[in-house]
């Protein structure tokens, strides 16, 4: 690969939770190890790039979500492809209940998702707005911000973490992995706040270990001084 396509999927109907500080952080953590980087914007109705070495969706309302939900049907079969083929995704809140298998509203409506992580997500009268501290499965601390009203089931799937604060899917996990793939309702955004899952993404994309840089650890400094803000709010540790 001679430059890392970042495909970011509807950035201006989904990201009210400044989910796009995911791919600049991406982008920027990927220049600041010499790796040259093109962010990709996709827009409803237009056409995908023939290839994508990560992918990003971010959150929104159920209108945003409405918004864009056909072209999600439409491009599933792709998104599919590169998830079986190891291209990352990473999918956040509003994008990843439509990249599950179903999205029931508050109503009752069933919207058919992309089928890109076995999940399954109701939207209900509560609203679960908050910080969150969970702990992937090695142990390591992650953290950040809810805001969604999703009861989500992992249908067979491994969870991304497990609660420690906050509700996440159903109070004790928070979401899903699926292969490279990574489903979250964590915002902060998720990957300036926990570089870890950032490199996690960006190794797997680029089949090469990551180690720390200047730059890196300059902001790496700012984003554990952050989690650990959320922690002492929260009254738990890292
Ligand atoms: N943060 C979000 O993307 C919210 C998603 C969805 N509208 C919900 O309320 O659960």
């Amino acid at each position: 690969m001679t430059v890392l396509r970042i495909l970011h999927l509807y950035p201006a109907e989904l990201g009210i939770n400044g989910d796009a500080g995911n791919v600049l952080a991406l982008a920027e953590r990927a220049r600041w190890r010499g790796i040259d980087v093109e962010t990709v914007a996709h827009a409803p109705g237009a056409e995908l790039p023939p290839s994508a070495d990560i992918v990003h969706i971010g959150s929104g309302p159920l209108s945003g979500q409405r918004a864009v939900h056909q072209d999600v049907l439409r491009i599933a079969p792709r998104l599919r492809e590169w998830r079986d083929a190891g291209v990352p995704i990473l999918a956040i809140a509003g994008g990843w209940q439509l990249l599950g298998t179903e999205l029931e509203t508050a109503e009752g409506e069933v919207l058919a998702g992309a089928a890109v992580f076995p999940t399954r997500a109701a939207l209900g009268p509560k609203r679960h707005v908050g910080e969150v501290v969970a702990r992937l499965a090695d142990g390591t601390a992650i953290a950040g911000f809810e805001n969604h009203s999703a009861r989500t089931v992992l249908e067979g799937a491994e969870p991304l973490a497990r609660i420690v604060s906050g509700t996440g899917n159903d109070g004790s996990t928070e979401g899903v992995v699926v292969g490279a793939s990574i489903g979250t309702h964590l915002h902060g955004p998720l990957l300036p706040m926990n570089p870890v899952l950032a490199d996690r993404l960006l190794s797997t994309a680029l089949r090469a270990e990551l180690p720390p840089v200047p730059q890196t650890e300059r902001v790496d400094r700012y984003a554990t001084n952050a989690r650990r803000a959320i922690a002492d709010r929260l009254g738990v540790s890292l």
